[in-house]
């Protein structure tokens, strides 16, 4: 537990009728980063949202813009996400036929590149990609929902997954289930970005998303 933990809230579990209100808050309750899950409908079975209101929430925080793009074809839009102001970009394994090639033109808009792993996707496929990644992303859920329930297999994959990094500028962020409960675990293994969906803006104290933040960040002290 030696890295700076990064509580990253994901505004999938906030209220969309509100959603500039909602990063701000949870902005001054201590997130670190704002998550912001991109869905399609089709390499996810949800719809959610897109670059034009990344960018129309843009000036909500100055926080890092944490794009987790749940997209087949991701490579079409790369260009939109990073003017709208995504600060890192991921992209889903699964859904690159040239993986390589597409984590090199995210970098080359000026944006941090990161690649998403489903829970059934070995870490053997992102060795070949280790020299043009900053950040690998494990869904410790199968994507396109929040409130799911933590996949406890999936320690073991962060670990070998921190084990490939071997000293490497790359962080390793999950997602999916993650609580008080459950962030001690993926932690050990390696995990430095928590997203957090349900436990923040719907936790044991809705009224509270600083004391949401607070309980996963206390329990990885
Ligand atoms: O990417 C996803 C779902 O596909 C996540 O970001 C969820 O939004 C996390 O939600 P919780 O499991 O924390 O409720």
């Amino acid at each position: 537990m030696s890295h700076e933990i990064i509580i990253a809230p994901s505004i999938l579990a906030s209220d969309f009728s509100r959603l500039g209100d909602e990063i701000k808050a949870v902005d001054q309750a201590g997130a670190d980063w704002i998550h912001l899950d991109v869905m399609d409908g089709h390499f996810v079975p949800n719809l959610t949202f897109g670059p034009p209101i990344i960018k129309a929430l843009r000036n909500t925080t100055d926080k890092i813009f944490d794009a987790h793009l749940m997209v087949s074809n991701p490579d079409v839009l790369l260009a939109d996400y990073a003017a709208a102001g995504a600060n890192y970009v991921t992209v889903h394994a699964e859904a690159c036929d040239h993986l390589d090639r597409t984590l090199s033109h995210i970098r080359e808009l000026g944006c941090k590149a990161g690649v998403a792993l489903n829970p059934h996707t070995p870490a053997a496929v992102i060795q070949h990609v280790m020299d043009r990644l900053d950040l690998v992303l494990v869904m410790t859920v199968n994507p396109g929902f929040g409130g799911q329930v933590f996949i406890p297999a999936m320690v073991e994959k962060i670990a070998t997954i921190n084990d490939m990094i071997d000293g490497r500028d790359i962080i390793i962020e999950v997602d999916g289930g993650i609580t008080a409960e459950t962030a001690g675990a993926v932690v050990r293994a390696g995990a430095q970005v928590l997203v957090a969906g349900s436990a923040i803006f719907k936790g044991d104290n809705q009224a509270s998303y600083s004391g949401n933040i607070a309980r996963i960040r206390d329990a990885v002290r």
